[in-house]
C-alpha cells in the first residue's frame, strides 16, 4: 500500500448516468490515500485530462484515440453498446437528405460521438453537412440547424420529451452499417501517474472493476437513483443499462479498430492508434510485492 503520495490522485468521473454502473459503488474515501473526484461532462474530462490537471479518467474514446501515445488504458472498462444506445441521438427538424447537406448543431460535451455522426454523415450516407458548436439544448440548437446531436442525459431526457422530430440511435446505425460494436468511452490513467503511483493506480483500479461487478450483480439501485435524479420508469432505465456493456474485450476492441480506422479515413485523426492498455505484468508484480 501507497501512503506516502505527495499528493492527492485526481480522478474524472463522467457525471452521465451511463457510467453509473461502473461509479455507483466506488467510494475513494475508502482507499488508503487521498484523491480529489472531478465529476464533469466527457468533453471537460477529456480536457482536463489532457492538460494534466486529472490523472486518471473515464473520457472519451476518440479523446484517448488522440493521446493514445500518453495513457495506458484501464483494462476491461468501457462504456459500449452493440446497436441501440439510447443516449447518443440525432434529433432531425429537416429530413435525412436535407441534413446531409444542411446544417447539424452538435453538443460541446462530446468528443467520441460528433466524429461517429460524422463518419456517419459522410462515410455511410456519402453527405457533406456543415456542423455547429452549441450548448446542448434542443430547441435552440434547432433554431438555425437541420438537425442536433444530443448525448448522455441530456439526450435522454430531449427523447422523452414531445418534439415530433425523427430521431436516429447513433450506436444503432453505427452497428447496422458495420455489424460491430461501439465503444464510446475508456478509462485512461497518464504514463507517468501510472509510473509514479502504481500502488494507488492498482488500488483504484481493482475498487473500479470491484464495483461494476457489484453493479452488475444487482442494478437495482442504480436504476432507483436514476428514477429519482432524472426521472423515467423503471423499465426505461433497466432497458437502457441492459443495452449499454461496460466491459472492454476483444469484440469492443474490434469495433473501436474499425472506428478510428474510418476516423482516420476522413481526416478526424491523424494515425491509427494502438489500443494500449495498463500491462497486466504491472498488475500482478504491485500485487504480488504486496502480499
Ligand atoms: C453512451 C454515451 O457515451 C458517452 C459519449 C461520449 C462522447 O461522445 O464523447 C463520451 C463518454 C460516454 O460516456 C452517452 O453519451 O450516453
Amino acid at each position: 500500500m501507497n501512503n506516502t503520495n505527495s499528493r492527492p490522485i485526481r480522478l474524472g468521473r463522467i457525471s452521465y448516468t451511463n457510467a453509473w454502473p461502473v461509479f455507483h459503488h466506488f467510494d475513494p474515501t475508502q482507499l488508503p490515500f487521498q484523491t480529489e473526484i472531478h465529476s464533469d461532462l466527457p468533453a471537460t474530462l477529456n480536457r482536463k485530462l489532457r492538460a494534466g490537471d486529472i490523472d486518471m479518467a473515464a473520457i472519451s474514446s476518440y479523446a484517448y484515440g488522440i493521446s493514445a501515445d500518453s495513457y495506458y488504458l484501464l483494462p476491461n472498462l468501457s462504456v459500449s453498446s452493440f446497436g441501440r444506445v439510447q443516449s447518443i441521438l440525432l434529433f432531425l427538424k429537416s429530413p435525412l437528405e436535407q441534413v446531409l447537406h444542411g446544417k447539424i448543431a452538435l453538443t460541446t460535451a462530446s468528443a467520441t460521438s460528433v466524429n461517429l455522426l460524422k463518419i456517419i454523415m459522410e462515410k455511410f450516407y456519402g453527405g457533406k453537412p456543415t456542423y455547429e458548436d452549441a450548448e446542448p439544448v434542443l430547441e435552440q440548437m434547432l433554431e438555425n440547424a437541420d438537425a442536433a446531436l444530443l448525448i448522455g442525459d441530456h439526450a435522454i431526457r430531449a427523447s422523452w420529451t414531445n418534439h415530433g422530430y425523427r430521431v436516429l440511435d447513433l450506436g444503432e446505425v453505427w452497428n447496422i452499417w458495420t455489424g460491430q460494436w461501439m465503444t464510446y468511452a475508456l478509462w485512461a490513467v497518464h504514463k507517468e501517474t501510472a509510473h509514479r503511483y502504481p500502488e494507488a493506480i492498482r488500488e483504484i483500479y481493482e475498487a473500479l472493476i470491484a464495483g461494476k461487478s457489484k453493479s452488475y450483480d444487482d442494478m437495482e439501485p442504480i436504476v432507483d437513483k436514476a428514477l429519482r435524479q432524472i426521472g423515467g420508469t423503471a423499465a426505461y432505465w433497466q432497458g437502457y443499462f441492459g443495452n449499454l456493456c461496460h466491459d472492454f474485450g476483444d469484440a469492443q476492441r474490434s469495433g473501436l479498430k474499425l472506428y478510428f480506422q474510418y476516423a482516420k479515413e476522413l481526416g478526424l485523426i491523424e494515425g491509427e492508434p494502438d489500443i494500449a492498455e495498463l500491462p497486466l505484468p504491472y498488475l500482478l508484480d504491485n500485487l504480488s510485492n504486496r502480499r
